[in-house]
């Protein structure tokens, strides 16, 4: 056929997907920003922001099968079965037409981590972490004002014991691999995004 997709990408366990992509993963908390700072980094350094919640979000009011399972996770502040939202994630990776991912709110526990990897061959060049305290993260959520069915205080303090049990474990990981670039994230968004700056800017660009 001799397709633009046939030609620039590759097929990786039976599906499609994009030829030697840059991967980011943005971490943090709920509320710790991430969203936002995403924002920015894509207006600045030419990024694909994909952010696993809002396209888990997409997918409930598209009517998919899987839409109702998907909802009561999210009310309850689980994690949504990796198969799930890897599709969704490498679906849109191939979809943006570009290879710069900004990957946020995801891998979430190492069974996300280690789905990811083994299914797309990819790593991520480095892990952007913002590190905020509990109680911003809270007053945060409690004034985000999107409508979100998990944005109140019952579903909050869930999301809180799965970052700490589930997520953490994540940023450990690739830790141990000095990947993790940890942003003060309880700042305010412009103090917030000129350390995140510093970190997508190359070294040879930085002012001594
Ligand atoms: N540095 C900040 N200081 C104060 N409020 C912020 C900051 N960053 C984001 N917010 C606000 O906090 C809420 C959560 O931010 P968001 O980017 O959606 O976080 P996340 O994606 O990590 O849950 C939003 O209403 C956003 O406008
Ligand atoms: O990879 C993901 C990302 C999100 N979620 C679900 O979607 C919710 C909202 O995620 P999002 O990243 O949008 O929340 P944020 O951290 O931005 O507040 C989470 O609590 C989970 O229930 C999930 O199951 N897997
Ligand atoms: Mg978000």
């Amino acid at each position: 056929m001799g397709s633009v997709v046939e030609s620039t990408n590759k097929e990786v366990n039976g599906s499609v997907a994009v030829k030697n992509p840059t991967v980011v993963f943005v971490l943090g908390g709920p509320g710790s920003g991430k969203g936002t700072q995403c924002t920015n980094i894509v207006q600045h350094f030419g990024y694909t922001h994909l952010s696993a919640g809002d396209l888990l979000r997409a997918e409930i009011k598209s009517g998919s099968e899987n839409g109702t399972m998907i909802q009561n996770m999210i009310k309850e502040g689980k994690i949504v079965p990796s198969e799930v939202t890897i599709k969704l994630l490498q679906r849109a990776m191939l979809e943006s037409g570009n290879d710069k991912f900004l990957i946020d709110g995801f891998p979430r526990n190492e069974e996300n981590r280690a789905a990811f990897e083994e299914v797309t061959k990819i790593e991520p060049a480095f892990v952007l972490f913002f590190d905020c305290p509990e109680e911003e993260m809270e007053r945060r959520l409690l004034s985000r004002n999107q409508g979100r069915e998990d944005d109140n205080i019952e579903t909050i303090r869930k999301r809180f014991k799965v970052f700490l049990e589930s997520s953490l474990p994540v940023i450990e990981h690739y830790t141990a691999r000095e990947k993790v670039r940890k942003i003060d994230a309880g700042r305010p968004v412009e103090e917030v995004f000129e350390s995140v700056k510093a970190v997508f800017t190359p070294k040879d660009e930085k002012a001594d």
